[in-house]
């Protein structure tokens, strides 16, 4: 029968991390700095799910949790001893299975092993009962090729199984299946895991969905902020196995989609940098998925539960949450906790004809998304009202890397475009202003805030640097 673990009485502390902060490297030869002030402990039996938007640090963590990676400053324990590398009593599972694609299903289990010097006996006997226990039997000759993806996950885990880890860490290891066979492996996993005799081994999950971290956490860590710290711990005190239709379950996935949507702790404070393209980037939605949002809401007669929303589109909660932010940095959507309500602005450029609604929705994009400020605001500034891309790439590159850059310009040229105030030339690489954002230059007068492209010309504005950590 499946163990049903914690919510227990907390074990002792396995491993913890204290006062971690990250700082990597950027692609313009400055920094970035990933995390700050993380604190965290893991205790025996337990389950933690991480969980954090994209780009928040939560794989950057698990490494340094690992002892794969060594933070910029502050330290990790491993039963109180301070990691200095790879912790044997650690294994890790990833989301892109990482499996050797020259070696057996056999040959992958049992590299770990062989790396331990594990006599060979012992090694093919444990690999052997690994490979039975997550039901790949039948396919230890079969090279990763041949395998599916869920089945290359299987090989993942019994890897990570064969070790005997006091701890298992996972990086997002469901979210490169899809959705059935994600569902089908994460119960497995609870199942195998459950039978494990031992009653001390744990498990600290990266996610960015809310729902595979209430199925299977004991405990929930929210990671956000710019650089990343932990903003919110939540314990869900479910009985296993847990049933997602359930009260306790939704009200568990409500709160954790609060805190996600939620202003992080403590904002805004003296040191909050304004808002500005690097601290305040473009949600991931298109004008067309905006407009498809706030159609649903006013369908739902302006206001609705959010994770009911996700269940009735049969969608992950998660892929919601960057239309519902960019819906409500322009002040469409209002959101309180797992609600959303309609705005005034949003009714409007609802029920506006076309050229009303682009008017509208340029005028939001103007006075509530950074960087499309920022964009109108250099162009305006530019003598011919056109400038190139690369321009606002390496401003970009102060605070994003470059593919989070890119897309930042591309979300950027499509609302810019949608509102009629910049288009692009794909040929050229050039963004020009158009007639109507000239039109716009009384709302962007100083004193609004963007921590670039602010002041009177465009060589003002490659001297803004990403806010400093405060
Ligand atoms: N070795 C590195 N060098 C430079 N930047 C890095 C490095 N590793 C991670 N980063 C950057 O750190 C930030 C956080 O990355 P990380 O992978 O930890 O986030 P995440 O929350 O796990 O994101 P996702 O859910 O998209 O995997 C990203 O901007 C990433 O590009």
């Amino acid at each position: 029968m499946t163990k049903v673990y914690s919510t227990q009485p907390p074990g002792r502390v396995l491993a913890s991390v204290e006062q971690i902060a990250q700082i990597f490297p950027s692609a313009d030869g400055g920094t970035l700095q990933v995390l700050d002030g993380v604190n965290l402990t893991i205790r025996e039996g337990e389950i933690v799910a991480l969980l954090g938007r994209s780009g928040s640090g939560k794989s950057t963590l698990l490494r340094i949790l690992a002892g794969l990676l060594q933070p910029s400053s502050g330290e990790v324990r491993y039963r109180g001893v301070p990691v200095a590398e790879a912790e044997p009593a650690v294994a890790m599972v990833f989301q892109s299975f990482a499996l050797m694609p020259w070696l057996t299903v056999l040959e992958n289990v049992e590299l770990g092993l062989r790396a331990a010097a594990v006599p060979r006996a012992e090694r093919r006997a444990r690999a052997l009962a690994a490979i039975d226990a997550i039901g790949l039997d039948g396919f230890e000759t079969a090279y990763p090729r041949e395998l599916s993806g869920g089945m290359a996950q299987r090989v993942g885990f019994a890897r990570a199984f064969v070790q005997r880890p006091d701890l298992l860490l996972m990086d997002e290891p469901f979210s490169a299946l899809d959705v059935l066979t994600g569902e089908n492996l994460r119960s497995e996993l609870m199942a195998v895991w459950g039978e494990r005799e031992l009653a001390d081994q744990s498990i600290c999950i990266v996610t960015h969905s809310i729902e595979e971290a209430v199925q299977l956490a004991d405990r929930v860590l929210v990671l956000g902020g710019s650089p990343g710290t932990i903003q919110a711990e939540l314990p869900i005190h479910i009985p296993r196995p847990r049933d997602k239709r359930s009260p306790t379950f939704e009200a568990a996935v409500d709160k954790l989609y609060a805190l996600l949507t939620g202003r992080p702790a403590g904002a805004p404070g003296a040191h909050t940098p304004l808002p500005g393209p690097l601290t305040h980037p473009l949600p991931e939605a298109t004008s067309g998925g905006l407009a498809g949002l706030v159609e649903i809401v006013v369908a739902h007669g302006g206001q609705t539960d959010l994770p009911d929303l996700a269940d009735e589109l049969s969608f992950d909660i998660d892929a919601l949450l960057p239309l519902v932010d960019a819906a409500s940095m322009l002040g469409l959507l209002e959101v309180d906790g797992a609600q959303s309500f309609i705005t005034d602005a949003g009714h409007a450029w609802h029920w506006a004809g076309i050229q009303e609604s682009k008017a509208s929705f340029a005028h939001l994009a103007v006075t509530r998304a950074p960087l499309v400020r920022t964009i109108v605001k250099a162009l305006e500034n530019s003598d011919t009202g056109t400038l190139r891309a690369d321009f606002f790439r390496d401003l970009l590159r102060r605070g994003f890397n470059e593919a989070d850059a890119e897309r930042q310009l591309t979300l950027a040229i499509d609302w810019g475009r949608y509102g009629e105030l910049f288009d692009y030339d794909a040929d050229t690489d050039e963004v020009m202003l158009s007639e109507v954002a000239s039109g716009l230059a009384s709302l962007l007068e100083p004193g609004e805030g963007t921590d670039i492209g602010e002041g009177t010309g465009t060589g003002e504005a490659t001297e803004q640097k990403p806010p400093e950590a405060p």
